[in-house]
């Protein structure tokens, strides 16, 4: 059942997100700068009036548009295009596309058409995933690019492939957090760290985030922005979840800025616990209450011996440790 929530919202990320979205540093790409973090797509909504009142809530200001959905000619009226609200900036994408002529074809189609030079490069040719494909997608982002084209290429989570597009000069690099449509979050998360590590140009993790926690993950492992779709457009409630991806774009991003978890987390954490209160200070302050010995039925035995605490796995609270 798809309900509609009546949310006040307003038209920028600002006010979708109750102004936390100022505490947050403006996305840059292609020299522009963004307030919003959450790129939207506008794709498999239950209607033109669902999909512009979620854009709305999500408040994003990059929105992408399959070409093949936009009348071309704008000879009718109630396109997609007459729903999208004013002032986001146009993405035209090259959904659909199976090699890097029909992308080129497609996107001057589009430039022609919309008046915009940013397109949303998307080679798929596999129907079944709609997995990038990373050689037509590099050679089509040569040709845009030499086209004249600012290019925001979709791209699978391979580190060299993201190097490459980067080289080729592309604007940013959007790999695929797991199959376009999928939900299935953010299953490439160390290709993407890997990504983030080495890339100059801003990283977008675009497709198959199913959950607001997913866009968070992303953005605390340092991708630049997220683009959604699929988990907006089919939600019970298309606005409130809108609103539930732009605040965790901004968590994600705070959580990033923030710094220490962002870099324990994100490097796969410890694997061992850390306690949080300061044990050993603790007792040792209160005149040593020492833990009884271990009696013989329950001393470790050399088998279980490889499992004893060492000292490298000890608590990185320790005497005198930081506050619980
Ligand atoms: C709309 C668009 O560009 C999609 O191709 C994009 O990859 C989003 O994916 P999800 O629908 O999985 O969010």
């Amino acid at each position: 059942m798809i309900v509609m929530s009546q949310h006040p919202v307003g038209d920028t990320a600002a006010d979708a997100v109750g102004g936390v979205a100022a505490e947050i540093d403006e996305l840059v790409i292609a020299g522009r700068g963004y307030r919003s973090r959450l790129l939207v797509g506008t794709g498999k909504f239950s209607s033109h009036e669902a999909m512009r009142a979620s854009l709305l809530a999500s408040g994003a200001q990059i929105v992408t548009v399959a070409l093949r959905r936009v009348d071309l000619d704008r000879a009718g009226a109630g396109d997609v295009l007459d729903f999208v609200p004013a002032g986001m900036t146009l993405l035209p994408n090259t959904s659909g596309a199976v090699d890097a002529g029909e992308a080129h074809r497609l996107a001057r189609l589009g430039r022609a058409a919309t008046g915009t030079g940013l397109v949303k490069l998307e080679v798929t040719p596999d129907p079944r995933t709609l997995a990038p494909d990373p050689i037509e997608t590099l050679r089509a982002a040569e040709l845009l690019v030499a086209d004249g084209f600012t290019v925001l290429p979709y791209c699978s989570a391979d580190p060299i492939l993201a190097r490459r597009l980067e080289e080729a000069g592309c604007a940013t690099v959007m790999p695929l957090g797991s199959w376009i449509g999928s939900n299935r979050g953010l299953r490439t998360r160390d290709a993407i760290e890997a990504i983030v590590a080495g890339a100059g140009v801003p990283v977008v993790v675009d497709a198959g985030l199913g959950a607001p926690s997913d866009a968070a993950e992303a953005m605390e492992i340092g991708a630049d922005a997220v683009l959604v779709n699929t988990a907006i457009a089919v939600a019970d409630d298309p606005v409130r979840m809108a609103r539930a991806f732009a605040l965790a774009t901004v968590a994600g991003r705070l959580g990033h800025l923030a710094g220490p978890a962002g870099a324990s987390v994100g490097t796969g954490g410890a694997t061992v616990a850390s306690a949080s209160s300061p044990l050993t200070g603790f007792l040792g302050a209160l005149g040593a209450v020492a833990p009884a010995a271990p009696s013989a039925s329950t001393a470790p035995s050399a088998s279980s011996a490889s499992t004893a605490p060492t000292a490298s796995a000890a608590p990185r609270g320790g005497v005198g440790g930081g506050a619980g």
